[in-house]
């Protein structure tokens, strides 16, 4: 776990060893301390270097040994940062490419760091639930001040090495490996006086309007994540830097720490952490997998379609260092997509350069605008984001059939189409692929990524290295109507409009949702993305407008509970923001600010008239678990399908395209940790009182599950019946 050489007669060497990125457990504490002891005893050695094996530093503790709780006789974190900070002779911590978490506390309990250039430093324990427990909360306020130190502890943000040198993080940086420049530092460095270097004799530099400041930055990581720890707690632990003396601010940093290390959203937060990782390990029934495909390189790419999503898909695609052919239909809207693509680039430049990083679009030439689809005939891979509808989309991959190299891949943005229709016109429907991103694309995380039956491995591997290239996070999916995000929301928001009939109200559903922890309630939500869309995929499934039968009662489709509230209030051209009127009134189109609308209310009273029905007052109980419960049970449907691999991917893309509180894991986890058995008996319940809404009625799943006594979560997968896997 460590390991004890010379890196020059007077310095020794410990280097921490634990591939892939040296984590830190109880034995690499212990392995620390021994090793820390046997430097400080040898007469021999004046000075100390302390580094990691595979070109890494640390990542910080070990998070799966939080799921078994700390022991109290354990070896803790900032016992060693303080015995290597106690001792007479000078260590200095080499850090390569990452010191994190506990990483990063080991080496403030060093005298002196070191870094390479492209080395990252940060304090992301508030990310999974947690505070910085190795003494970082009280170490790194006395090293760089309060504002800055509070900043990267509450929002976990990483800080690279040249921002770090500023702030007085590090004492030096080196272009390549810092391993020899902290032995030369070492030797530099001998029979100076350690005293001034420990950081826990410093004080916490005082601002002279600390009160009014600590007011304010308590006011925005309130308003960070509502309803989620650990900022809080990060908040008061940093609080306490300045406060308290060393020794009670890290009794005050324990105490903290466990009071969140036995919480429920720090269970959640790590579970999230390791769904993210476990849903992108793909694998086909024919072993294909991550680990034995490779992908193809995509030198070049084009976007046909330059509405909202095309230009966040180019974006993301520029930031990636991809060069792009943007492609419109006419003249017009090239242009009015240009200076969209322009100013969003030039913005996501200044943010760039604001993390140190540079995307220099002027110089880059890494975009080409036409009108021309003749300028496809080179791309690796286009990604089609035209209209949502069947016709156009099956006209533009005949089109891209004829023009693009064989080789291409051919990805279509679609949210719900069927990708194997789509990819019957081509000559190659083994490169066509879904590529569901989320708006504005340039921002959310997410790509849902489809295969079709002909999609082969080789475009899968090459579009989730392409998710990886552009910062995002790829989920493989099987080929369904909504495929898996947009399922389990329409089961969701068909509840809301069913509530809304009963005698809710927006104003009201919204309310209750935020406070479980989403950042907009749903018909916030559905005023912000444009109800129109919605309205327009309806129409094309004949659920309204002209291809409706003539004689289908307005609140039933096919013998099932229909709401047409939606459509209706399309029909008076309420379509959310961009009309100025929607659920909610807003004071002009475009305007952002929601205001309870008496039109609406009057509206809704009529409705339920008209339909005679009575309104009742519904607890909030009850619309909560509607909308959640309908939600994880088409989960529960969508895993018996193979639909989704895993509860994990479930949840991934719940927390990264749908703004599912992160702290609540992801609706599977949130399922697992209500209860199966609750939530069957309250499905029932409304499934009972409901009998038009099929989406109320238990998924078999869900009940094969809770006969089997609710078995954990991770075993979920195993006991999908064979024959239904497909992934
Ligand atoms: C009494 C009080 C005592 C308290 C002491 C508290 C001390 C301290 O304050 C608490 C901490 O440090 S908390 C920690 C604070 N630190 C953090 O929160 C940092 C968390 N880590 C990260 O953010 C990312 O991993 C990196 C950005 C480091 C690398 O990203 P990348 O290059 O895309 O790589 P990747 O795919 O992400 O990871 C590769 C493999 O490593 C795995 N793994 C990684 N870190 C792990 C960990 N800490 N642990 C375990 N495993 C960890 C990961 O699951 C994956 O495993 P797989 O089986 O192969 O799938």
């Amino acid at each position: 776990m460590a390991e004890y050489v010379r890196g020059a007669p007077e310095v020794a060497v410990i280097r921490m060893c634990n591939p892939p990125l040296n984590t830190i457990s109880d034995v690499m504490l212990r392995a620390l301390s021994e090793e820390v002891n046997r430097a400080n005893i040898d007469p021999t050695v004046k000075a100390v270097v302390i580094c990691g094996a595979n070109g890494k530093f640390s990542a910080g503790a070990d998070i799966r040994g939080f799921s078994v709780g700390i022991e109290k006789n354990t070896l803790s974190l900032e016992s060693v940062a303080a015995l290597i900070e106690k001792s007479e002779k000078p260590f200095v911590a080499a850090i390569e490419d990452i010191a994190f978490g506990g990483g990063l506390e080991l080496a403030l309990g060093c005298h002196y760091r070191i870094a390479n250039m492209k080395a990252q430093f940060g304090l992301p324990e508030v990310k999974i639930g947690l505070l910085p427990g190795g003494g970082g909360t009280q170490r790194l306020p006395r090293l760089i001040g309060i504002p800055t130190a509070l900043d990267m502890i509450t929002t976990g943000k990483y800080v690279p090495a040249t921002e770090a040198l500023k702030l007085g993080l590090l004492d030096e940086i080196v272009e390549e490996n810092p391993f020899e420049a902290a032995i030369k530092l070492a030797r530099r460095i001998l029979g100076q006086p350690v005293g001034p270097r420990r950081l826990s004799l410093k004080q916490t530099p005082k601002l002279p309007n600390m009160e009014a400041f600590l007011h304010e930055a308590l006011l925005k990581v309130k308003k960070q994540a509502p309803g989620c720890l650990s900022p809080e707690m990060c908040f008061r632990a940093v609080e306490a830097s300045v406060y308290l003396p060393f020794a009670e601010g890290i009794r005050k940093e324990k105490e903290l720490f466990l009071l969140l290390l036995t919480s429920d959203q720090a269970k959640a937060l790590q579970y999230a952490f390791f769904a993210e990782r476990i849903s992108k390990k793909w694998m086909l029934p024919n072993g294909a997998s991550w680990k034995t495909v490779s992908p193809q390189p995509i030198r070049k790419a084009a976007v046909i379609g330059l509405g909202t999503m095309g230009q966040g898909i180019v974006v993301s695609l520029v930031k990636a260092k991809i060069p792009v052919v943007a492609l419109e239909k006419d003249k017009k809207h090239l242009e009015i997509a240009r200076k969209a693509i322009k100013a969003s680039l030039e913005r996501e430049t200044l943010r760039m350069q604001q993390k140190g990083k540079t995307l220099d679009i002027h110089k880059s030439k890494l975009l080409h605008f036409t009108l021309d689809f003749g300028a496809l005939k080179d791309v690796d891979l286009v990604i089609e984001a035209v209209f949502e509808d069947m016709v156009l989309k099956k006209e533009t991959f005949c089109k891209l059939s004829e023009i693009c190299k064989p080789e291409a891949f051919l990805g279509t943005n679609t949210s719900c189409l069927d990708i194997d229709e789509i990819a019957s016109i081509t000559n190659r429907p083994q490169q066509v692929i879904g590529t569901h991103f989320f708006s504005p694309a340039h921002v959310m995380k997410l790509i849902e990524i489809i295969r079709g039956q002909h999609t082969s491995p080789t475009a899968i591997a090459t579009i989730m290295n392409l998710a990886k290239m552009m910062d995002k996070c790829g989920i493989v999916v099987e080929n369904c109507f909504g495929f898996v995000g947009n399922r389990l929301l329409s089961s969701y928001t068909e509840q809301t409009y069913f509530l809304l009939e009963e005698g809710s109200t927006p104003e009201e559903m919204d309310k209750i949702l935020e406070e479980f922890g989403f950042k907009l309630g749903p018909f916030k939500v559905s005023d912000l993305a444009g109800l129109d869309v919605g309205w327009k995929s309806r129409i094309g499934q004949g659920l309204t407008g002209v291809n409706l039968p003539l004689g289908t009662p307005p609140r039933q489709r096919d013998g099932k509970r229909y709401s047409p509230l939606p459509d209706i209030l399309c029909e008076n051209r309420r379509y959310g923001q961009k009309t100025g009127k929607g659920w909610y009134l807003y004071d002009k189109p475009g305007g952002k600010i929601a205001k309870s609308d008496p039109w609406l209310h009057n509206f809704l009273q009529n409705y339920r008239k008209a339909h005679n029905m009575t309104t009742r007052t519904i607890t909030q109980e009850e619309i909560l678990e509607r909308c959640l419960y309908s939600l994880v049970n088409e989960g529960f449907q969508i895993l018996s399908e193979g639909i989704a691999s895993c509860p994990e991917a479930i949840d991934t893309i719940y927390l990264n395209g749908y703004g599912w509180p992160r702290h609540k894991g992801g609706p599977m986890f949130y399922a697992s940790e209500v209860g199966l058995p609750k939530i069957l008996t309250k499905l029932q319940k409304y499934a009972e009182a409901n009998p038009d809404i099929p989406k109320l009625q238990p998924s078999p799943f869900l009940q094969k599950l809770v006969t089997l006594g609710s078995p954990p979560l991770k075993n979920w997968p195993s006991l999908v019946s064979p024959q239904q896997s497909k992934l």
